[in-house]
């Protein structure tokens, strides 16, 4: 039996690394266990590989689009060994920050193992106990295969295992259009496959404001991507000429192709953690329940990250793991509102959101949510990069508090910062119109949009009067 941890964290993902170098830096007694590598989905199979896909993807699709400059453009030749040996460099560039190394250097000590609870106050790894005062569930999420009959025969690629792949696929059929679906797909696409990209929903990232979904299926056609909504598979069956997929509610009724990436979801890693014994409850979706200070059932266990069913982001997960360590060893005052978080799709063009959308506003808030839209038509950054199809969407209450924002442009998720600022405080947006913004920035297009705002409310009918009444005071000196 090993002396009592003052927190004992099972998985080394983002969610565990944060919560264990919190903790450490505390001075507390922490281990953490991982069963896999340190580091978790983000930088082995998630944000990291999935970026560094893009940025080659991007490129390659520089050299087609450069006529556009008056530059020959030019069918880039894709090495995709290349590519992906790119990716696997990136990761090796970022591992030593999430390494067990640089956990022990913050005060941690890294147990290699499975983890599994036997009791409120105890866990297992491969026979050794750990007892806690406190514990920290930080398992993640995999990807969830959709019940498609024949689909786990064809032997599906998902995030997981699509950064093995040796080869481009020539033909890609991508179930899912949410957020890995549309990066992935045109990614792949843009490096040289046919890509066929099916979503169950009427439209792509159907999270997002609509128009943004509008315009990024308007970009994935132009990259190439056929874009099938409201279809799903309803067959998988492998022949002598690679898969074929059996389509419903779409006028094509089969689609071959040479493989499928399935993008449709997450499910928790909850199973085999013996959360029963723990006393920790899960929600009706199967994720481990948490409160708003990320208290499970059992007042000595936390949860933080993707097994909270939280919106799956790293940022969320860092920011649960600081949380969650801070509220256990110390007093439990933070709290999480995931209306706040901010988020950005990394297809290009990127869309960048936080808080609330319009119709949630609505729903929310009813008649009095106003919505402030500049197009970047007429933001000069956009024309001179030849790029003006993108917007700026902000959702606003009836005093301009900024309650939510959408931003679809080649550098939203670089834009967003300060809008989310403002949905963090509850800020009206028309606060930083006298803030100078360096010009020709993108961020010309957020602070096109609060100048707008204040403009609006000086010609507000109150505003008039004044205004009026000085001008003739002065006309009158
Ligand atoms: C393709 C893709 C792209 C993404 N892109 C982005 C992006 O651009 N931006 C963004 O913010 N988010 C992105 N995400 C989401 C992000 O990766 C996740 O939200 C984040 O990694 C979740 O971190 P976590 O710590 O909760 O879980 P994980 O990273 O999944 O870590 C959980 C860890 O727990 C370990 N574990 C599980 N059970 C046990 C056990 N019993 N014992 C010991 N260890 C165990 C696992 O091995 C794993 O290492 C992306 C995800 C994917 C798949
Ligand atoms: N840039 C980022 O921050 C980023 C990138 C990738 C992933 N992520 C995170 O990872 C999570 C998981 O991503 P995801 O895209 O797998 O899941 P998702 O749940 O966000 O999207 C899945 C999509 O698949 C569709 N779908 C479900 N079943 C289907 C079926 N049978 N046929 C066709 N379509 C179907 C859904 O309608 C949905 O649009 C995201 O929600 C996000 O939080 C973040």
């Amino acid at each position: 039996m090993t002396r009592g941890y003052d927190l004992a964290i099972v998985g080394g993902g983002t969610a565990g690394i944060i919560a264990a170098k919190t903790a450490g830096g505390l001075g507390a007694r922490v281990v953490l266990v991982e069963r896999d590598r340190t580091g978790g989905d983000c930088l082995w199979t998630g944000c990291v590989p999935s970026k560094s896909l893009i940025a080659a993807a991007r490129a390659a699709q520089a050299m087609r689009a450069a006529g556009r400059f008056g530059i020959t453009p030019v069918e880039p030749r894709v090495d995709f060994a290349a590519v992906m040996t790119h990716v696997r460099r990136a990761i090796e560039r970022i591992e030593p920050v999430d390494s067990p190394r640089a956990l022990a250097v913050a005060g941690a000590e890294v147990i290699a193992g499975t983890a599994q609870f036997s009791g409120p106050e105890e866990l297992r790894v491969d026979g050794r106990s750990l007892r806690f005062r406190y514990a920290l569930i930080a398992a993640g999420s995999a990807p969830a295969l959709p019940p498609v009959p024949g689909l786990a025969e064809v032997e599906p690629l998902t995030s997981d295992s699509v950064w093995d792949l040796a080869e481009l696929p020539e033909r890609l059929v991508v179930l899912g259009g949410g957020p890995i679906g549309c990066e992935l797909g045109q990614a792949f696409a843009r490096l040289g496959a046919d890509v066929t990209l099916i979503e169950a929903d009427g439209r792509l990232v159907p999270r997002e404001e609509p128009q943004a979904s509008i315009a990024l299926s308007a970009t994935l056609s132009a990259d190439g991507v056929r874009v099938l909504t409201s279809t799903t598979v309803t067959k998988a069956v492998r022949h002598a000429d690679g898969i074929r997929l059996e389509l419903s509610g779409h006028d094509l009724d089969v689609l071959d192709a040479d493989r499928v990436l399935v993008a449709t979801g997450r499910r928790p890693r909850t199973a085999g953690l013996g959360l029963e014994r723990a006393g920790v409850r899960l929600d009706e979706r199967g994720y481990v329940a948490v409160d708003a200070k990320l208290r499970t059932s059992n007042r000595r266990i936390y949860a933080a990250g993707d097994v909270t069913g939280a919106p799956a982001f790293t940022h969320v997960a860092g920011m649960h793991g600081s949380i969650a360590a801070t509220n256990a060893l110390l007093v439990p005052a933070r709290r999480i509102d995931h209306d706040r978080i901010p988020w950005v799709t990394f297809t290009d063009p990127e869309i960048a959101h936080v808080g609330l959308t319009e119709a949630q506003a609505r729903h929310r808030h009813g008649g009095a949510v106003r919505v402030r839209l500049l197009r970047h038509e007429h933001v000069d950054r956009a024309v001179v990069e030849d790029d003006t199809d993108g917007f700026t969407h902000v959702v606003l209450d009836a005093k301009g508090r900024v309650l939510g924002a959408t931003i679809v442009a080649p550098r939203a998720g670089e834009m967003l910062a300060e809008l989310a600022g403002l949905v963090a405080r509850r800020g009206r947006l028309r606060d930083l119109a006298p803030v100078i913004h360096p010009y020709p920035a993108w961020s010309d297009a957020v602070w096109n949009a609060a100048v707008a705002e204040a403009g609006e409310a000086l010609h507000a009918p109150a505003m008039r009067r004044l205004t009026g009444a000085l001008l003739r005071l002065r006309r009158a000196r």
